[in-house]
């Protein structure tokens, strides 16, 4: 069903769905009329991988989804929902000290992001995937101002996981690049903190122990720029932060992946030339990092999946495949298995 290309040894995704399909999880597809949404709500109902809620005009939905199977989902319209004035209450309540009103909640929960964070947070469903027609920002927001971050928790970044076809650099082809989607220029705190959350997701869904390289133009000195402080300062804070965590910075790519060009760049670092994990140094490296892998080495690009939310949201690209969105759904549920 899924097509991983290539011939990575790994097939993370199929595990990922068989640990899904162990312990089904009710997911709700935000942009439920869309037709990649609705052919991966057929896929996932079929292969028995989650339970799926469709947010959108039932009637609209319907017509969209001609010659799929979708009896098995549950369709609820947000703006026509019998639970709407319960979730306008409640978000309401979450939002009035800043200037929120009952009249604007009650307009804003008939949005389905945020309806469909609302059933999350109200626990009507266990995890949300949207964002295959929306911007990331657009997922965010009601992600922040609803969900939340979890306990002892700065900052919600996002990781890609990444499999390559052909290449058995980082794990066998597989690797894990962050942030490629949320935080547009983080602090050196920041960006420490996406390296710890990065490598708890590299160790948690994809099941391979974290090598995390911290990115830059310079390698171990190579070039002296402000920007380059801040990679090696936020190298820094996270060995501290996390003693036991293999990680090295700061590296250029080459140096990151490749091994010979680490025994020459960084000769001594263990990290160099093993890394599976990628930390880009802002969000234009990383967003644009993700993208050019993808296109140029057709590699399977999974996220943007958001580390640090207090429950499972996950976002799309707008250029996701039915089969990108099927992975996302089984992976906010293996997520809030977890929950
Ligand atoms: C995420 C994003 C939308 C937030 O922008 P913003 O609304 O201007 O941010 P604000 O500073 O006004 O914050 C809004 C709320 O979100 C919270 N927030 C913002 N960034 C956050 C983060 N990384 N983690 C947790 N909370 C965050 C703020 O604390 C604030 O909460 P509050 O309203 O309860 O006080 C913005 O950072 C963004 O556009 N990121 C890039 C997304 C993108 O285009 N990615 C590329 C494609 S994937
Ligand atoms: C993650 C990302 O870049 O999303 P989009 O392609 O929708 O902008």
């Amino acid at each position: 069903m899924l097509v991983v290309k290539g011939a990575n040894k790994m097939d993370v995704i199929g595990n990922i769905i068989e640990k899904a399909k162990s312990n089904i999880k009710k997911i709700v597809l935000a942009e439920g009329s869309e037709a990649r949404n609705l052919k991966a709500a057929e896929i996932a109902l079929k292969e028995r991988i989650a339970d799926i809620v469709l947010l959108g005009n039932e009637a609209e939905i319907k017509a969209a989804a001609k010659g799929l199977n979708i009896s098995g989902a549950e369709i609820i319209d947000p703006a026509n929902s019998p639970k709407s004035e319960e979730y306008a209450q409640a978000f309401y309540e979450l939002r009035k000290h800043k200037g929120m009103t009952i009249e604007k909640a009650r307009e804003i929960v008939k949005d389905p992001m945020y309806y469909g964070c609302m059933m999350v947070k109200e626990d009507d469903a266990d995890g949300l995937v949207s964002g295959a027609i929306h911007a990331t920002a657009d997922l965010l927001r009601p992600a922040f101002q609803i969900i939340k971050t979890a306990p002892g928790v700065s900052v919600v970044s996002s990781s890609f996981i990444m499999i390559v076809p052909n290449c058995n650099l980082g794990a066998d082809g597989v690797l894990l690049y962050s942030d490629c989607g949320v935080i547009p220029n983080p602090t050196a705190e920041e960006l420490a903190s996406i390296a710890i959350a990065a490598a708890r997701t590299m160790k948690t869904l994809v099941g391979v122990e974290p090598i995390v390289a911290m990115l830059s133009f310079s390698t171990k000195g190579s070039a002296e720029h402000e920007l380059v402080d801040k990679v090696r300062k936020a190298t820094e804070l996270a060995k501290k932060i996390a003693p036991d965590l293999q990680i090295d910075g700061e590296l250029q790519a080459d140096a990151a992946l490749v091994p010979e060009v680490a025994e020459l760049k960084a000769p001594g670092s263990k990290v160099a030339g093993h890394a599976n994990v990628l930390i880009f140094p802002d969000l234009q490296a990383g967003n644009i990092g993700y993208k050019l892998t993808q296109r140029l080495a057709k590699a399977e690009a999974i996220g943007p999946l958001l580390q640090g939310l207090a429950k499972p949201v996950n976002d799309l690209s707008r250029g996701c495949s039915p089969e990108d969105i099927v992975a996302e759904i089984a992976i906010t549920s293996v997520e809030a298995q977890g929950n």
